[in-house]
């Protein structure tokens, strides 16, 4: 290396280093229950999952033929969050694999840094509640910055906060906000095939994709970056 700063690993959250959407799914069914709704599977409410509490909402009551007004979607998203964020974790774990993957390249020199659409008081509850908080330099929420993903400024300033350079940095997501947002910054990205959002066009615009943490090894992260095209 010839600049002082480690090479760095920038992970999205949800759908990426730890699998939501069973807590996500329980705060939404908490909703719908004080509605007098039944209660979505959660299978039904993991594609939804990725783009935070207001769409997951959103989505539901359209399932149900019915448009919040903006005073009835604030109350639900108070009662949303209030649920949530006493059950961050009750059923929230990381996804196979990835403890072992994030061990394995802080062994070869990376840093790890947290680039996350969730509220950053969310996203550090969670991972403080999970015992990963001290493997990341940065953890940057969508309400750190004032353009969360996928505008390339959330990804530049984890990328500041975590005292690396982006011409040293790899994007991890499952979804096209993180794809856009590490291409639009100029970060090679690793699509994640079993989140909550991956898209064709997220698919394309990756500069790799992995079904299993087992493939994201220090070595292809290397290739990653000395594929990067000189700035
Ligand atoms: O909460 C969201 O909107 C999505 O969060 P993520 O960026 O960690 O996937
Ligand atoms: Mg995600």
């Amino acid at each position: 290396m010839q600049s002082s700063e480690a090479p760095l690993v920038i992970f999205d959250l949800d759908g990426t280093l730890v699998d939501t959407a069973p807590d996500l799914a329980a705060a939404l069914n908490h909703c719908l229950g004080a509605d007098g709704h039944e209660a979505d599977a959660l299978e039904v409410v993991r594609p939804h999952a990725g783009h935070g509490a207001r769409a997951m909402l959103a989505a539901a009551y359209q399932r149900r033929g019915k448009v919040l007004t903006e005073p009835d979607m604030l109350d639900a998203l108070d009662r949303f969050l209030g649920h949530y964020e006493a059950h961050i974790a009750d059923a929230s774990r990381p996804y196979p694999h990835v403890v072992a993957a994030m061990d394995d390249l802080a062994a070869a020199g990376f840093a790890l840094a947290v680039c996350t659409n969730k509220r950053e008081g969310l996203a550090r509850l969670l991972l403080d509640t999970l015992g990963l908080s001290p493997r990341f330099a940065a953890i940057c929420g969508a309400d750190t910055v004032p353009n969360r993903k996928p505008h390339p400024g959330h990804i530049e300033e984890t990328i500041t906060r975590a005292g690396g350079s982006s011409a040293k940095a790899v994007m991890v997501g499952d979804s096209a906000a993180d794809i856009d947002a590490a291409d639009a910054a100029g970060v090679p990205s690793v699509l994640v095939d079993f989140g909550y959002a991956p898209d064709d066009e997220a698919r394309r615009k990756a500069s790799r994709e992995v079904s299993d943490y087992r493939d994201l090894t220090p070595g292809l992260v290397q290739t990653l970056l000395a594929a990067r095209p000189a700035s």
